[in-house]
């Protein structure tokens, strides 16, 4: 979490005492920290969401450094605004790593600064003081000024690129330093996303996993209560199962669990005995079309079953039918079960909202036609890529996007969110009154 740590709540950052002396100081600074991250490679690309490399032999950890940098440029430029770092392999073996960055309002880095990212991270080092030079004018001249074993030291590069842009060398707010980073440690991508809006935003709610853990749960025991859910796998509690692909969702779920009660029982599995993502987890499941393995693993039919990749962004549903058979709830078939069951709301409420599905092409033809043609939703193919589908699902009132392979959201808009309300005071009030009919009849 790289922010600007004073003057967070200021509209506008004062201007430093000398943009130059900053310009020339950030330089200097991060470029006598850079000689200790060396870069490793010829040019490497800007994936769908960041950058992907072996995390062993250190071949990410000038990159990490190079995303520090970035993220001190990126939160700066939003008048300090905190920004996030996310270290991770996600769905991939373990021996690889990835690093995401994460915007203040929590959506993912904009696709503009994907090049500015790919630049940094690609200018030799022998150039980097320079290209740093460059960059620092550019952005000030447009907005910069007037407006599991790897993961450790990765993150520590990455704080290391963010110490870099603080001239002073100290941990001290100072308007002459670009930023300070906070390390939050071993979470998920949903965490994080969580921890950085809420920074921003505090009306979202509290910026920490107890308070993300709260969130989550009070909305789900919330809707629990007004249902009557059904148990999975015969008597006692309703219960999911969890394969955690030996990722860190298994930490946020151990958070969540007490807080949802008799609600739902979580069993997990997978939560870090084995190799990270090691024919278990969301893609292996999805891929494959098959049971995850995993130590002590038994399906029966009846029970319900889930897999999440490393980083706890996607999510797979599964189950054992009667005949023992694998049967998989994949992206397209949880969008298609989200978006019956919200229109269904909607129009039982009598609300005119605009909702809309958003997929990729990716997606099984059979569930466009589905949700285009029985469920009568709007639906809207984007290129792979979360920033994709969470921009166009924006357009929307009620924007519901998955990808096949398990990201997806529900994002409700203001509009969307005040109608929902006003309907329900007005109902609300149309109950009191009857009630109070009924009561004085009653007296
Ligand atoms: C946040 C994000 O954009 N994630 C991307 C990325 O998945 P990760 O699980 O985050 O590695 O690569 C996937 C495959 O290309 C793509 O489907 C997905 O959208």
């Amino acid at each position: 979490l790289t922010q600007q740590s004073h003057n967070r709540n200021s509209a506008v950052l004062p201007p430093p005492a000398s943009v130059d002396a900053l310009v020339n100081s950030v330089c200097q600074t991060a470029c006598s920290g850079a000689y200790r991250h060396p870069q490793l490679h010829g040019h490497v690309a800007y994936g769908t969401a960041g950058f992907r490399m072996r995390a062993d032999a250190g071949q990410m950890d000038y990159i990490m450094f190079r995303m520090g940098v970035l993220a001190a440029l990126r939160s700066r430029s939003l008048h300090g605004q905190a920004v996030g770092v996310m270290v991770t392999a996600s769905h991939n073996p373990e021996h690889d790593n990835g690093v995401k960055l994460v915007e203040p309002n929590g959506d993912m880095l904009p696709v503009e600064w994907e090049p500015i990212a790919s630049g940094l991270v690609n200018a030799l080092d022998t150039e980097l003081r320079n290209h740093l030079h460059v960059l620092l004018s550019t952005l000030h001249d447009s907005e910069f000024i007037t407006t599991a074993q790897f993961v450790a030291s990765l993150a520590e590069a990455v704080a290391a690129g963010v110490r870099a842009c603080n001239p002073a060398g100290t941990d001290e707010a100072d308007d002459e330093q670009l930023a300070v980073a906070e390390q939050l440690g071993v979470l998920t991508t949903p965490q994080l996303h969580y921890i950085v809006a809420c920074t921003n935003n505090p009306a979202y709610g509290r910026p920490s996993l107890s308070g993300y853990a709260e969130k989550l749960a009070g909305a789900f025991v919330r809707l629990a209560e007004r249902r009557s859910l059904k148990g999975g796998g015969g008597a006692g509690p309703r219960s999911v199962h969890i394969d955690a692909a030996n990722g860190v969702g298994a930490g946020a779920l151990a958070q969540l669990a007490p807080l949802l009660g008799e609600h739902l029982r979580l069993v997990v599995h997978n939560s870090g005995d084995g190799e990270l993502n090691y024919r278990c987890g969301a893609d292996f499941v999805k891929v494959q079309m098959r049971f995850p393995e995993g130590r002590g693993l038994q399906f029966e039919p009846g029970q319900r079953w889930a897999s999440f990749d490393g980083d706890a962004d996607r999510i797979i549903y599964f189950y054992c039918d009667s005949e023992g058979q694998f049967q998989m709830l994949d992206g397209d078939k949880q969008a298609a079960l989200l978006a019956a069951y919200l229109i269904g709301r909607i129009r039982a409420a009598g609300l005119n909202l605009n909702t809309g599905l958003v997929q990729t092409a990716y997606a099984n033809a059979e569930s466009t036609r589905y949700l285009a043609e029985q469920l009568g939703v709007a639906v809207a193919c984007v290129p792979t890529g979360v920033k994709h589908l969470h921009k166009r699902a924006k357009d929307f009132d009620i924007g519901v996007y998955f990808e096949a392979n398990g990201h997806g959201t529900v994002l409700f808009s203001d509009r969307a969110r005040s109608a929902i309300l006003a309907v329900a005071a007005t109902v609300r009030a149309r109950l009191a009154r009857k009630l109070k009919r009924l009561e004085n009849c009653a007296w």
